[in-house]
């Protein structure tokens, strides 16, 4: 049965570990990486309307709200895929950074695919989501379902894994837009010095151990990044000075995260990063 208005979350991810093993002829990367959720969340609302049309709107003056917003993307390539002939209306309430390498647009994307299958009550399979899913970008399967998993392939090739020891995650953007495509663009994978391990990652999660998590944490992107925005790099000096326990750049960049254990701790971390970020967040991880 089809019901009027439905509301998803969209939260963002995090990449505990990033490698890129080599570019494959189609131009992609081949990666290895380990991501997991955390409880910063976009919120969409979506209502059904008789009119055969999408309409986007958003708070964020800063997106798109046209067909080169991925949400867009993902209903009209679900409207076309089941042959739906009528429309929905999508608010999309953003409080993940944009551009930022937390995935907040591909959330969105795979928030709109899993709400419009039940608006319109097309009783999709997971799968068959996460296949649609890959087709408006690498990272969209991931966020369909979320939870811990390991991607590889260009990123769409899922297995699920154990979700890392509670924990709280500190996120901090500077005012700098990364685009992906240009620092996959920038990596030249046959020179990378050190690759993080995947397996020791995996083996740290079924420990449950919250230290070797932390010493696994590895992102092969983020020397690409740090080179081009030395700031970048200051502020990752800053949070382990603070005091977190491991410290990452997601995705491409360029939001750092730091993994810290103690509630007391977080506090410090995150007033210190405020002195000079404007967009810091202690969260949780979505476990
Ligand atoms: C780096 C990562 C890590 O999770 O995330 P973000 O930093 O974007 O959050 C992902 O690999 C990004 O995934 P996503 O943002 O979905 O990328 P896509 O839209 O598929 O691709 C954008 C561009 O990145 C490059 N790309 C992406 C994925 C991949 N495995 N190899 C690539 O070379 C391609 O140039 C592509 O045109
Ligand atoms: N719903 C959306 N939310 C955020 N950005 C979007 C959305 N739709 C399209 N975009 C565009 O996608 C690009 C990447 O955004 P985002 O997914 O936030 O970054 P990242 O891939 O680094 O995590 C931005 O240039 C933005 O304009």
């Amino acid at each position: 049965m089809s019901v009027l208005k439905i509301y998803e979350k969209a939260p963002a991810k995090i990449n505990l570990m990033l490698d890129v093993l080599h570019k494959r002829p189609d131009g992609y990367h081949e990666v290895e990486m380990i991501m997991t959720m955390v409880d910063l969340a976009d919120r969409l609302e979506m209502s059904a309307l008789p009119r055969d049309t999408i309409i986007i709107s958003s708070q964020a003056g800063y997106i798109p709200l046209d067909e080169k917003n991925l949400a867009f993307q993902a209903a009209k390539l679900i409207k076309e895929r089941y042959d739906v002939r009528s429309g929905v209306y999508i608010h999309l309430d953003k409080k993940i950074p944009v551009a930022a390498g937390l995935a907040g647009g591909s959330s969105d994307a795979a928030a709109t695919l899993r709400g419009l299958n039940r608006l319109w009550g097309l009783g999709i399979s997971d799968e068959e989501l996460m296949k649609l899913g890959a087709e408006l970008g690498s990272d969209v399967p991931f966020c369909v379902t979320g939870g811990t998993a390991l991607a590889t392939g260009r990123g769409e090739l899922l297995t699920p894994l154990q979700n890392p020891p509670q924990c709280w995650v500190i996120l901090a953007k500077l005012p700098i837009n990364v685009s992906t495509a240009e620092i996959y663009g920038r990596l030249r994978s046959e020179e990378i010095q050190k690759h993080p391990s995947a397996a020791k990652m995996q083996e740290a999660l079924e420990q449950g151990s919250f230290t070797a998590v932390c010493s696994e944490l590895g992102n092969v992107l983020e020397d690409v990044t740090l080179q081009l925005y030395p700031d970048v790099a200051h502020l990752k000096e800053t949070m382990i000075r603070l005091g977190a326990d491991g410290v990452l750049m997601s995705g491409s960049g360029p939001t750092v995260f730091g993994l810290v254990s103690k509630e007391s701790k977080v506090p410090r971390i995150y007033n210190g990063l405020r002195g000079f970020c404007k967009e810091v967040y202690a969260v949780r991880l979505l476990t």
